[in-house]
């Protein structure tokens, strides 16, 4: 158990993930050591904290992505409504469209950008029909800001738009599912700022349609678009709390040090 996390459960807003002493092994190397947080819906929640400290390795939790690394093994327990997601008779592939997924690295697929957004509402049979695809074609566009600037160019390759481009597909691949949260690791990080900018923008737009995690390098980057904060070192979740609280007041010395940069 971590006592040093806050105490999160006296907001009102509806949580939609929680994770209760979860820890994960790789092989014997203890990666994240009792970490219980609550995600709810209505903000976005950043991970944030030094290099191999296990942010990413956590969030990967979240919709068990570690499943895909032989060495992992998670203990504890994580719920999605309520719901186990470790649980043996939890469909992954259904947790993975629930719980999507952008990474560091903009990772369109080599099909044409309509391809890109359509491949998972095809395999999860979410059209009856082609006007019904194109509508969430053009929703899932729409929505992570990049339809005005594909509409006219649907059939080329997503790998021909821009990094930035790229990245926005992405996030439109993983609403195209109708997700109810969208994990993000780093996602800005092979990004220019205007790109950068860019998809800090979509994120506040997309705040509440999805509950969003996002794991990042950089402190102004999680103050300008989360409200909730979750400091991790050494696999240890130290504090996390409302934003603007953490990085004005933080209550533990090890997030002082770190957001003061005493931190290497
Ligand atoms: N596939 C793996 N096999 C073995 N060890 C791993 C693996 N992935 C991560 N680790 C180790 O787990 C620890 C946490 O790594 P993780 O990538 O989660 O940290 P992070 O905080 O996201 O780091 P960064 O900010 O550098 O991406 C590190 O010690 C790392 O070396």
């Amino acid at each position: 158990m971590n006592t040093h996390a806050t105490d999160m459960t006296a907001t009102t807003t509806p949580m939609k993930m929680a994770t209760r002493d979860v820890h994960v092994f790789y092989g014997k190397k203890e990666a994240i050591k009792g970490v219980d947080i609550d995600i709810d819906m209505d903000n976005v929640t950043a991970f944030i904290g030094p290099s191999g400290c296990g942010k990413s390795t956590f969030l990967r939790t979240l919709n068990r992505m570690n499943d895909t690394i032989p060495s992992a093994r998670v203990t504890g327990t994580i719920t999605l409504d309520g719901e186990d997601i470790y649980d043996s008779a939890m469909d992954v592939v259904q947790l993975r469209a629930r719980v999507g997924m952008v990474f560091q690295k903009p990772n369109p697929f080599p099909k044409s950008i309509y391809d890109n957004i359509a491949y998972g509402p095809r395999i999860h049979g979410l059209a009856t029909d082609k006007a019904e695809l194109d509508r969430i074609v053009e929703k899932s566009l729409q929505r992570a800001g990049l339809w005005a600037e594909v509409k006219d160019r649907l059939g080329d390759s997503g790998t021909a738009l821009s990094g930035g481009q790229q990245q926005r597909l992405c996030i439109a691949r993983a609403i195209a599912v109708d997700p109810e949260v969208i994990l993000m690791d780093e996602p800005c990080s092979a990004l220019d700022p205007i790109a950068t900018a860019k998809i800090e923008e979509l994120i506040h737009e997309l705040r509440g349609k999805y509950a969003i995690v996002i794991v990042t390098h950089n402190m102004q980057q999680a103050a300008r678009v989360s409200q909730r904060t979750a400091f991790f070192h050494l696999g240890d979740m130290v504090e996390y709390g409302e934003t603007s609280e953490l990085f004005t007041n933080p209550k533990e010395e090890k997030t002082r040090d770190y957001i003061t940069g005493r931190y290497g």
